[in-house]
């Protein structure tokens, strides 16, 4: 466990401007947040820092709007979900640094909570660009990450702002870490890795040191068609990264090298558009036609996918089988959890789920309290396990 300075080393705040890294990357649909649990999970934080009378002020990112405004990642739409979660009025105001963001500081009062608008509509942001982070520096008067699900962004926000203010792990930060150390710190074998969702790019290669460490890993979603590709195997329309092919073939050989399997869907259901109740069927995951695309794995997929967890004493989880969002793409997802749930309440599994949607999708299933542990994070969860310093995480270690 990394030693840091947590919100107990904060004595004497009332009238400070702390800015707060939270992650608020939630799912949402039709403009309604569908799963608030990364919300849930940062309120005590910041209603701590509140009742002690410090100015509130919060940065959060909202998808990847590559360095410039995009209407629909703008935190604004999230503003009323928060302010359900909180039970109070959250300030908003639309640009996390120049006179938009000063004059809403200037104006808060003692215990005022403040959203700024997302960081990401900056390029400084990602760049962790010293001109951008002291901007948003000159707004606070220490730093406190509560974001383990981005700590492994080594952003301005995340990052670059410890090495400006004092800064401090929030709640969520400290917990997630003393979780995942409790329940993966030594993990009980044989251990097997679920890993789908559709961030390809980013999650691809980290999984060239997670079979190292894992005895199977399994594939679904948006990632098993960059495998299946890998072999040659015509995949439709899917989403697929076909420029990660050689990554993909390259993961295969190191795992067979190293003794761990790696599980790929034997079918699919296809659809021809990606929406709910669309016209699908069920085929061999050789034969999709070129003008479908996968949507979920199958139930022989499903089959195989639950005897890895059966053979399982911990399992790992992030991203969805399918596009569990859309019925009924999210059979396969909803089976795998509730077998997880069954054998970890049957006291025969250890069972850790993270990730936006995975969380959500756990939570779709009905499970979510059946789990021994459910993440926020995906990707920076995966990179925990993979034994990576997180750059979030290291840098409030070295400015302890
Ligand atoms: N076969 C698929 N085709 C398209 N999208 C998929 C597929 N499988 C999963 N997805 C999508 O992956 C998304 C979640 O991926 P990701 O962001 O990587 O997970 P997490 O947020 O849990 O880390 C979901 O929105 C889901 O619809
Ligand atoms: O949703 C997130 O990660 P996750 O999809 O791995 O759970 C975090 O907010 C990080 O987002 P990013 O992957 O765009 O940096």
């Amino acid at each position: 466990m990394p030693a840091f300075k947590t919100l107990d080393d904060l004595t004497d705040i009332a009238g400070k401007r702390a800015l707060v890294r939270v992650d608020l990357n939630v799912p949402v649909a039709n403009g309604k947040v569908t799963d608030a649990t990364r919300i849930e999970r940062v309120a005590p934080t910041i209603l701590e820092l509140s009742s002690k009378g410090a100015k509130v002020i919060l940065l959060a990112h909202f998808g990847r709007p590559k360095g410039e405004p995009v209407a629909d990642m703008s935190l604004s739409l999230i503003v009323s979900a928060v302010n359900e979660v909180f039970s109070r009025k959250v300030l908003f105001a639309s640009d996390c640094i120049g006179p938009d963001a000063k004059q809403a500081i200037d104006g808060m009062k003692n215990g005022d909570i403040l959203l700024l608008e997302n960081t990401r509509f900056h390029k400084g942001e990602e760049k962790n660009d010293p001109e951008f982070t002291t901007a948003l520096a000159g707004n606070g008067d220490l730093f406190v990450n509560d974001a383990f699900s981005a700590a492994h962004r080594a952003h301005a926000s995340t990052e670059g702002l410890a090495h400006h203010l004092p800064a401090y792990a929030g709640r969520t930060m400290q917990a997630e870490l003393e979780a995942l150390e409790k329940g993966l710190g030594n993990p009980s074998r044989p251990v097997v890795a679920i890993v789908g969702g559709a961030k390809v790019s980013t999650k691809i290669d980290l999984l060239q040191n997670l079979v190292k460490r894992v005895d199977a890993l399994v594939i679904g979603g948006g990632m098993a068609n960059t495998f299946i590709a890998a072999q040659g195997i015509d995949v439709g329309k899917s989403l697929c990264e076909h420029d990660l092919a050689d990554t993909a073939r390259e993961i295969m050989k190191e795992a067979k090298a190293g003794g761990c399997a790696i599980v790929l869907p034997l079918d699919g259901v296809i659809a021809r558009e990606f929406k709910a109740g669309a016209a699908n069927e069920v085929v061999n995951i050789k034969e999709i036609p070129s003008d479908a695309m996968v949507l979920d794995v199958g139930p022989k997929s499903v089959e195989a996918v639950s005897e890895w967890i059966s053979k399982a004493s911990t399992l790992v989880w992030n991203g969805p089988l399918g596009a569990f969002e859309i019925e009924p793409f999210d059979k396969a997802t909803v089976a795998a959890a509730k077998h997880a749930a069954a054998l970890t309440k049957a006291g025969k599994l250890t069972s850790v789920a993270g990730g936006g949607d995975t969380v959500a999708a756990v939570n779709h299933a009905g499970v979510i309290d059946d789990f021994s542990y459910v993440s926020t994070a995906g990707g920076a969860f995966l990179e925990w396990m993979e034994g990576k310093e997180l750059p979030g995480v290291a840098v409030l270690s070295k400015s302890a």
